[in-house]
């Protein structure tokens, strides 16, 4: 075994700098075979992007600059890189070098289960490559799959029939509407990919593709099964509040033409992607999936950002052939915590549309836009499913020019927005201390707490959701989670703030007021990973503290010594805090920048904000850096899908 090497791995493990997991993988995959050091550091680095969401480690990237894939200075990298002594030229060296191993399978090689695997001039654990070339096949299969004809006319004529009754009126300014195109879209196959920014209408638009869907059953409408879905509760509970508001307006529109009342009654709750997949305690398998496939005609995904490649593959699988796929969200939010881009990658092309001259003609022909040449191009299958929708309708003023100058990585235009401070929407506080921080909390969240004073001892449904109310209208978010401004630090010292001014009485661990956020999935409880709970007293038992969750207009109570896996929620990650959006929201970035800190984070942040968006920042620097760099995740999805 490879003594110096893995004494290095040690020392660097130790110093904090890689996770114990990947030493540990590279020393089991050295007991099953080759055990050179190149291999060996091609597993750390595996292992250690993996940690990262990278589903796979892309040999160029080894090649050119190993270091930076970790972040690492040359000082940092030298020892280790002395380690492994001879160091492979270019990528066909060490393609060759890895292709020889025993733990690697080369594909369209001899398949023996090898832990690795080598597609090309990428090396995946086998894993992700199985989830990657699942997701790229089922998607490819599913946008190819059903498109219809050229020639049927008739469909497309009733299509843009209902679209003409669905969309009245031209879109503003006279541009494409491509809310109408995104329906005929998603009409035309099994596959519709929505993407767009905060409010540019994807439920608006979901809604009226429903209408559409429905009109178009023929003899099946009544029987249509319509599930929604989305990756948390929050954003399930969101989902089927806009939809529900959207139908109930088409339906005064449409009047009798089509009974949308009738389709809404019919589907039921919008479900968490685990639940609708049936999760089960203790295994990693769905109750559904290829053999067991879900009943449904057409599924809708929304905030599809946050799904990671295992989900989604195991979604695909779980979804028959003929059934519809309806995937929305934003394409440019932060990905899934776990490994994969999915969403990000599935829109490649969607800014430049790529579409090919068949679909510029069946648009024309299904909805009378047409898309304009800059539009045109050569995008494979999914390009050719997947709309952009490029207009806010709630999201203009500062908030939403913000969040534009920050997408589009203009950090001086985003600098000008916040220290304009239009009509005081937007705040920046550069060089912001703590007790900045502490104060904005304290006026913040003394709304729910001073309610939650003034509440009789015997409450009811309507008191507790109106005080669950008061407390989404505010929230901290933190870009990391250790430190001084990262959640831990700042739960901790918000709190003692809050009880210093009287806002809160703390007793213990649970106290009347503590937000909690679940940290994992407990189905005795059924409370899941992300969902936000406030403790309040026991109406019925005196002494005792319960958990209140909203879900929609409704809400749901655990007893608070019951929940085990909780953390208070007063200051939040940016990553837990997407698919919900609070009227204030606070972003505190950390003294110092880092690998994760990246223009998606901010703008993920930034669009969480209703109507008034505060930052806080100890060092100004780190927002410029931050909007400077790009979360690029290496993954096989985008060659898989043009290929
Ligand atoms: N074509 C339109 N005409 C009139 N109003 C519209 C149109 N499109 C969207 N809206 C309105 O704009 C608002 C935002 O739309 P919607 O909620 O569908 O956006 P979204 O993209 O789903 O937002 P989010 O990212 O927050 O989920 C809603 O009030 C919706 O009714």
């Amino acid at each position: 075994m490879n003594e110096a090497f893995f004494a290095q791995v040690d020392a660097l493990t130790e110093a904090g700098q890689l996770r114990r997991l990947s030493g540990a993988f590279a020393r089991f995959i050295a007991s099953v075979g080759d055990s050179s050091p190149q291999l060996m550091v091609a597993c750390v680095l595996l292992s250690e992007l993996e940690g990262r969401g990278h589903s796979c480690l892309l040999l160029s990237e080894l090649n050119a600059d190993p270091a930076a894939l970790l972040g690492w200075s040359g000082d940092e990298w030298h020892d280790l890189r002395a380690a492994v002594g001879d160091w492979p030229a270019d990528v066909t060296t060490w393609r060759a070098l890895l292709a020889d191993c025993r733990q690697v399978w080369p594909v369209g090689g001899d398949d023996i289960n090898q832990p690795l695997v080598l597609d090309g001039d990428r090396l995946y654990l086998r894993r992700y490559w199985r989830d990657e070339t699942h997701v790229a096949g089922a998607v490819r299969a599913r946008a190819l799959g059903g498109v219809l004809a050229a020639d049927a006319d008739a469909e497309t004529a009733e299509i843009r029939r209902w679209l003409d009754i669905l969309f009245p009126h031209a879109a503003r300014g006279g541009g494409t509407d491509w809310q109408k195109v995104a329906c005929a879209v998603a009409m035309r196959g099994k596959l519709g990919i929505i993407t767009g920014g905060p409010g540019t209408g994807k439920t608006y638009t979901v809604a009226r593709l429903l209408a559409l869907l429905f009109a178009t059953a023929g003899e099946q409408r009544t029987g249509l099964r319509v599930a929604l879905a989305a990756p948390t509760g929050k954003a399930a509970a969101r989902l089927k509040q806009s939809i529900d508001s959207a139908l109930d307006e088409l339906a005064e529109k449409v009047g009798a033409a089509l009974p949308l009342r009738e389709l809404a009654a019919r589907m039921g709750a919008a479900r968490t992607l685990h639940s609708l997949l049936g999760a089960r305690p203790d295994t990693r398998a769905f109750q559904h999936h290829a053999g067991n496939q879900l009943d449904v005609d057409v599924l809708i995904v929304d905030e599809a950002s946050m799904i990671h490649l295992e989900m989604m593959s195991a979604l695909l699988a779980a979804l028959p052939q003929n059934a519809t796929l309806i995937l929305l969200g934003d394409k440019d939010q932060l990905a899934s915590v776990e490994a994969g881009a999915v969403l990000g990658d599935l829109c490649h092309n969607a800014e430049a549309g790529e579409y090919l001259p068949e679909t510029l003609s069946y648009v024309h022909a299904s909805t009378g836009q047409r898309i304009p040449d800059s539009f045109a191009g050569h995008g494979g299958p999914i390009a050719q499913q997947t709309v952009m929708l490029r207009e806010s309708r709630r999201f203009g003023g500062p908030i939403g020019a913000l969040a534009l100058a920050v997408n589009a990585g203009d950090a001086a235009r985003a600098v000008e927005i916040l220290r304009a401070g239009q009509d005081g929407k937007v705040a920046w506080t550069d060089l912001a201390q703590a007790s900045d921080l502490l104060q904005l909390a304290q006026n913040g969240y003394r709304g729910y707490l001073q309610l939650i004073k003034n509440m009789p001892p015997v409450h009811d449904e309507i008191v507790q959701l109106a005080i669950l109310k008061a407390f989404e209208s505010f929230r901290i978010l933190c870009a990391v989670r250790e430190g001084e401004w990262g959640v831990s630090g700042l739960n901790d010292a918000i709190e003692q703030r809050l009880q210093a001014g009287g806002l809160l009485k703390r007793t213990g661990e649970w106290y009347v007021g503590r937000p909690v956020m679940v940290t994992r999935n407990d189905y005795a409880t059924g409370v899941f990973n992300g969902d936000i709970g406030l403790t309040l007293p026991d109406p019925l038992r005196p002494g005792a503290l319960r958990v209140y969750f909203s879900e929609g207009e409704k809400v749901r109570s655990v007893l608070a010594t019951r929940l085990r896996n909780v953390e208070t929620a007063f200051a939040m990650t940016v990553h837990k805090s997407q698919g919900s959006e609070f009227l204030h929201t606070a972003m505190v970035l950390p003294k110092e920048g880092g690998g994760m800190l990246a223009r998606e984070l901010v703008y993920t942040g930034i669009t969480r904000a209703r109507d008034y968006f505060t930052l806080l920042t100890p060092n100004g620097q780190v927002l410029l850096d931050a909007i400077g760099q790009r979360t690029q995740r290496a993954s096989g999805l985008r060659h898989l899908l043009d290929s």
